[in-house]
């Protein structure tokens, strides 16, 4: 079976890909599952930045393709915080509940038509041989005022997704998916996949 490393420490991020690339028979691994213990600085002010900042340094250090994620959400009337922020947004180490409670904190007084958000996503790819191509997905959506649901991570209890009626977090992870702004970057990645494989399969 193809295996494509994921240069992520996120669990949450992780199930999200292996939905995504078990259709296509590809098993995914992460940096949690390798010996080596690899947590990439963050410095960059833009996904775009870090993404390929966590791509390009794994792919160099390990001498393969890997695929890295930075993505996050941003919320229009804290003019787009937390953003890049969001992982640490109540501080360092990252923690979810406290992100969303300082969130919804902040949002106190904002009514319901003002809280439009959107989560960002973006791919890179890297690798020997291939150099680095990054892919962004988007997706959008309004802040509740408290949690709703228990699938998914991060901010994904308190962000509604209209066209569905629900949260993030009331969604399986299939149907996540389909709407996601991760699940919108990867369909970008695949259509230049059979270009890829051939690396990734050189992985095993
Ligand atoms: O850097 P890696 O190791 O991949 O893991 P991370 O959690 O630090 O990931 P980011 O730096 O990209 O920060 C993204 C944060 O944005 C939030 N986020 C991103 N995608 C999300 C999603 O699909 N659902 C809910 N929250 C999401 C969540 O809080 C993440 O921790
Ligand atoms: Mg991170």
């Amino acid at each position: 079976m193809k295996e494509v490393l994921i240069a992520t420490n996120n669990k949450g991020k992780a199930k999200d890909f292996e939905v995504l690339f078990r259709p296509l028979g590809i098993n995914v691994l992460t940096l949690q599952d390798i010996e080596e213990s690899i947590d990439v600085e963050e410095t960059g002010t833009t996904f775009v930045e870090n993404a390929v900042l966590k791509a390009e340094t794994v792919a160099n250090l390990l001498g393969k393709v890997v695929i890295a994620d930075d993505s996050g959400l941003e919320v229009d009337v804290l003019n787009g915080e937390p953003g890049v922020y969001s992982a640490r947004y109540a501080g360092e180490p990252s923690d979810d509940e406290e992100n969303i409670d300082k969130l919804l904190a902040n949002l106190v007084e904002v009514p319901e038509t003002a809280r439009q958000a959107r989560f960002r996503c973006v791919l890179a790819i890297a690798g020997p041989g291939i150099g680095t191509t990054t892919y962004s997905g988007s997706c959008e959506g309004i802040i509740t005022d408290q949690r709703q649901g228990t699938n998914g991570f991060g901010y994904d209890p308190i962000f509604y997704v209209p066209s569905r009626g629900k949260t993030m977090a009331e969604l399986s992870a299939e149907e996540k998916n389909v709407i996601s702004h991760r699940g919108a970057a990867l369909a970008q990645l695949k259509k230049q996949l059979p270009e890829f494989l051939t690396r990734i399969g050189e992985m095993k």
